[in-house]
């Protein structure tokens, strides 16, 4: 499409999408839960087609060699949409934070003040090609009484579109507007650019992936944006921590499901931790690849070289970089270097040393004796999430209802002029 009609496009879509924000905003909890439910029974009733676009996806997706993770990302069953529709479920569900007082004050001159839960309005979404995304960010966007506008990844577009037209007709046979939740029916890039610069049609940018999308919002974005980005995770294993759970937790932290922005990247071991040859040991024999200095090759013979770019490197793969530290300030001075305020946590017994990383570690989620894979809006229960925000405003870590409003003042008086 030429960049003129994209323009176009998108400036219709973001029209659409403030007049359906409008709507949205009046609309009851109960009048959005009803909707919400209407939308899960038309996925599930569109569940053979939406499962026939998502094999077109699949076909050229490994024929463009998408890797066995991506593809895996990619892949819908009936398992999976009937878990998307009970996602969308869930979220009709939860407590509507539209309108709650997050605080009430009074004045001495009688002034009563209240900060008054709304909704954002109109909130632009741009993520990888995981096709529930498109439910899941759809749902909790409209629950929250803000306008969805859907750019998911290019290799998930027939699927996108199956799901998308699904949920939008049950959305409005539900008594939604239509627009509320929109995609971009196209894979063009330059909607990504003009989502990005939407001043005053988008009022909030979700980009969620990584390096690619990271330059290109650092470069052109002009909306607010809420940073869903990379997950350089750490694990470190403190010279108190429990062996067993050590190698447990690194394990699992790495390899339960390589591919999610929650994986642990990089595991940093205390010299003074007295057995780390069996956590290596485990982490290979699970199939994992490791790469160390010579100290880490010493402990664990299979490990390989690594270079100075894995310490800045997300697999998202079944590789790990693994680093020998003199102690938390060390390993902590290591995140801060290479980390992207993710998720990091620390394995330790000494209360202590776990409180001066989880003060010390700016993350968006930091963790003591528990997997980085417990980085998910599901497992926080917060019933779904758009994702883990790791930027610093206005919602840090896994973003459902609350993260997608804002607040404003309600100013009650009884005639008060200032004097
Ligand atoms: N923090 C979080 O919540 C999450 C973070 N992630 C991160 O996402 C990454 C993995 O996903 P991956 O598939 O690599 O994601 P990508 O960054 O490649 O893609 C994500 C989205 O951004 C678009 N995009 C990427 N580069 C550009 C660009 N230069 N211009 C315009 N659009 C662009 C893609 O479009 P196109 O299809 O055209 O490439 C896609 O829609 C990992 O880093 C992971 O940690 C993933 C999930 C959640
Ligand atoms: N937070 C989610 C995973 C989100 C995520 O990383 O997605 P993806 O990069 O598409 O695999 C979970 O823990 O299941």
């Amino acid at each position: 499409m030429a960049d003129s009609d994209i323009s176009m496009l998108m400036a219709d879509m973001t029209a659409r999408a403030r007049a359906a924000a409008t709507r949205l905003a009046a609309m009851t909890s109960d009048q959005k839960s009803g909707a919400l439910i209407a939308a899960a029974d038309a996925i599930r009733a569109a569940s053979d087609t939406i499962i026939a676009a998502n094999a077109l996806d699949m076909e050229a997706g490994a024929a463009s060699g998408l890797s066995g993770a991506m593809l895996d990302r990619l892949r819908l069953d009936a398992g999976r949409v009937a878990a998307m529709a009970a996602g969308v479920e869930a979220v009709a569900r939860l407590d509507d934070p539209v309108g709650d007082t997050i605080s009430r004050s009074e004045r001495a001159n009688g002034l009563v003040l209240a900060r008054v839960r709304v909704p954002i309005g109109v909130i632009g979404i741009i993520y990888e090609s995981r096709p529930n995304v498109t439910a899941d960010a759809g749902a909790l966007c409209a629950m929250a009484g803000n306008a969805a506008i859907l750019r998911g990844g290019s290799e998930a577009i027939r699927s996108n579109r199956a799901i998308h037209a699904a949920l939008a007709a049950g959305l409005e046979a539900g008594g939604m507007p239509a627009d509320a939740v929109q995609l971009v029916p196209v894979t063009d890039r330059a909607a990504v650019g003009a989502m990005l610069t939407a001043e005053g049609a988008i009022d909030m940018v979700v980009p969620r992936g990584g390096k690619g999308l990271v330059a290109r919002v650092q470069a052109e974005a002009r909306v607010p944006v809420l940073a869903h980005l990379d997950g350089l995770c750490h694990t470190y294993i403190d010279r108190a921590a429990d062996p067993e759970m050590a190698r447990a937790l690194a394990v699992n932290a790495k390899m339960r499901r390589t591919g999610i922005c929650g994986s642990t990247e990089t595991l940093l071991i205390d010299r003074g931790f007295a057995d780390p040859a069996p956590v290596l040991a485990a982490l290979a024999d699970a199939g994992c690849e490791l790469r160390g200095d010579a100290d880490v090759q010493a402990i664990e013979p299979r490990a390989l070289p690594a270079a100075d770019a894995d310490w800045d490197t997300e697999y998202l793969d079944a590789i790990l970089s693994v680093k020998l530290v003199d102690g938390v300030d060390v390993a902590m001075a290591h995140i801060a270097r290479h980390g992207s305020h993710h998720t990091d946590a620390i394995i330790t017994d000494d209360a202590d040393t776990a409180e001066r990383f989880l003060n010390g570690v700016d993350s968006a989620i930091v963790m003591w004796n528990a997997s980085t894979q417990f980085a998910d809006g599901g497992e926080f229960g917060l019933g779904a999430e758009i994702g883990i925000s790791t930027g610093r405003l206005h919602a840090r870590g896994p973003v459902a209802l609350e993260g997608l409003t804002t607040y404003k003042w309600v100013v009650r008086g009884t005639g008060q002029a200032r004097p």
